[in-house]
């Protein structure tokens, strides 16, 4: 938002916006006692990002800080989340007048259900467990087609009866889809019918973590006492555990204490459990035991009733035409979909001006010039066989010679990496090939790109060249 032309006026920055904040505190006042309010919440103050994702809040001093943490924090994320229909990072921090010079701006990051990378982790294993849900995210707010609609289906199959059909319920499909908040829904569900079922959601690479601390700690009755006694347990991008051997030991063994019990668990990853790489047979066979499901990529109706709804939520009425324009330009996922919504009624709210396809269009200007790059795979073909000097027809012929066939793979290498297609997709424009083939071609060059300084380099110069 920050380039516009010189004949433009650039919309207002979002950043540091006193509205978002104001809100926020607004509703805690009417939610919370005005004792609480008045001592805990009104002296915050509190910065907020450009795309409403990530809210740093100030704290006074480090014992009003911990206790925000522990009070609050979980208050703050999913009213934050209801507000903007996306997980907020919320990160707290001493206001920099009571800071020390040693640590002049200490930042505790807090646990936001959904989003793994906020490191709340240090004390998990120490936590009384909490079933770290999302409230926000519910079957209600998931927008149901034919993208969703069996895996939906199936997990409010496992919400009503847990421990029975589809066990494990495997998830699987590309980023932003809606595979989270599915899983959220799941542990809602059952929450709301069932209010003491012992319900876990956790991402796997906070399950790593605490194999980690029971193993430092030696601490691994209390670990399993932990794992192995949830009746739901919903596990996300369990793809995090390639290579770890001792957690997919761990896993293994909850897994199957879990199964013996009929908990129930529910995972998702970014591919099929086949698909796995770097992860035990005997695991990925476990995963493939139950129901394997798929979400793919909304289609244009769906992505015009997430649009639609989100706005609601609001209270917002997104005109249909506004809605359309938006899911044409915007097709790759729905978390995008989320932030180009979010910028049109920003926008709107700071020009106090009505949401019109105009309007869309001048809110998401940025990002459509960047869909208009968008890189194609005929281009990165045709890109890569100039750079190796081979014809564009060798990209799609059965030739083997390593002077073809490297290429090629790099050339679907850089076709996973660079476009939204997916692997059979990838296959079918390189002449018709398997996805297995061009899996392989992926992995094979993605892990030598780390060995090899020489590759890597190369593989730089063309993605260069592509994003222009
Ligand atoms: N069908 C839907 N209806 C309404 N909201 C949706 C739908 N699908 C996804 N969303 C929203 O899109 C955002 C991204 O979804 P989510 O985090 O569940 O994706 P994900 O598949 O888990 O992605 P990742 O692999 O990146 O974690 C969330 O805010 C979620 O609520």
């Amino acid at each position: 938002m920050t380039q516009g032309s010189p004949h433009r006026t650039d919309p207002p920055e979002v950043q540091g916006t006193p509205d978002f904040w104001q809100t926020c505190i607004d509703q805690l006042a009417q939610e919370l006692p005005e004792q609480q309010f008045q001592t805990w919440i009104k002296p915050l103050t509190a910065q907020v990002s450009d795309d409403l994702s990530k809210v740093t809040i100030f704290v006074a001093n480090r014992f009003k800080l911990d206790w925000i943490r522990a009070q609050y924090s979980a208050r703050l994320s999913s009213l934050m989340e209801r507000l903007t229909g996306q997980p907020v990072a919320i990160e707290l921090a001493l206001a920099a007048r009571e800071a020390t010079p040693r640590a002049p701006m200490a930042t505790a990051a807090v646990n936001v259900p959904g989003q793994p990378s906020a490191p709340s982790q240090d004390n998990a294993a120490n936590e009384p467990l909490k079933n770290r849900l999302n409230a926000g995210l519910t079957f209600d707010t998931l927008v149901e087609g034919s993208a969703n609609r069996m895996a939906r289906a199936a997990a409010m199959h496992v919400a009503g009866m847990p421990g029975h059909l589809y066990n494990p319920l495997f998830i699987y499909g590309g980023v932003g889809l809606g595979k989270t908040h599915l899983m959220h829904a799941v542990g809602n569900q059952l929450i709301s019918e069932r209010a003491n079922a012992k319900v876990l959601y956790i991402h796997a690479e906070q399950f790593v973590t605490d194999v980690v601390k029971a193993y430092q700690r030696k601490a691994f009755d209390e670990f399993k006492e932990r794992y192995h006694s949830l009746d739901l347990l919903l596990i996300d991008d369990v793809q995090f555990f390639a290579n770890k051997e001792r957690t997919q030991e761990e896993f293994f063994n909850a897994f199957e204490a879990l199964l013996a019990r009929k908990s129930h668990i529910v995972m998702t990853s970014d591919t099929y459990p086949k698909g796995l790489a770097d992860i035990h047979e005997r695991l990925v066979s476990r995963f493939d035991s139950g129901l394997t499901v798929a979400i793919e990529p909304p289609e244009l109706e769906m992505r015009v009733a997430i649009l639609i709804n989100k706005a609601h939520v609001e209270g917002i009425v997104m005109p249909e035409e506004v809605a359309f324009f938006v899911a044409k330009n915007v097709r790759s996922n729905v978390r995008e979909l989320e932030g180009a919504l979010r910028k049109i009624l920003a926008y709107s709210r700071f020009n106090q001006k009505e949401i019109s396809i105009a309007l869309a269009r001048e809110a998401l200007r940025d990002l459509l010039s960047i869909q208009n790059r968008q890189i194609s795979v005929e281009n990165i073909q045709k890109t890569v066989a100039d750079y190796y000097k081979i014809k564009i027809a060798d990209m799609y012929s059965k030739k083997r010679p390593a002077s073809i066939a490297r290429p090629r793979q790099i050339a679907m290498y850089l076709a996973k990496e660079l476009t939204q297609k997916s692997l059979p997709e990838i296959g079918e424009l390189f002449g018709g090939r398997d996805h297995t083939t061009v899996l392989h071609a992926v992995r094979k060059i993605g892990g030598e790109r780390q060995q090899l300084t020489e590759l890597n380099q190369q593989l730089h110069v063309l993605e260069q060249t592509l994003k222009g």
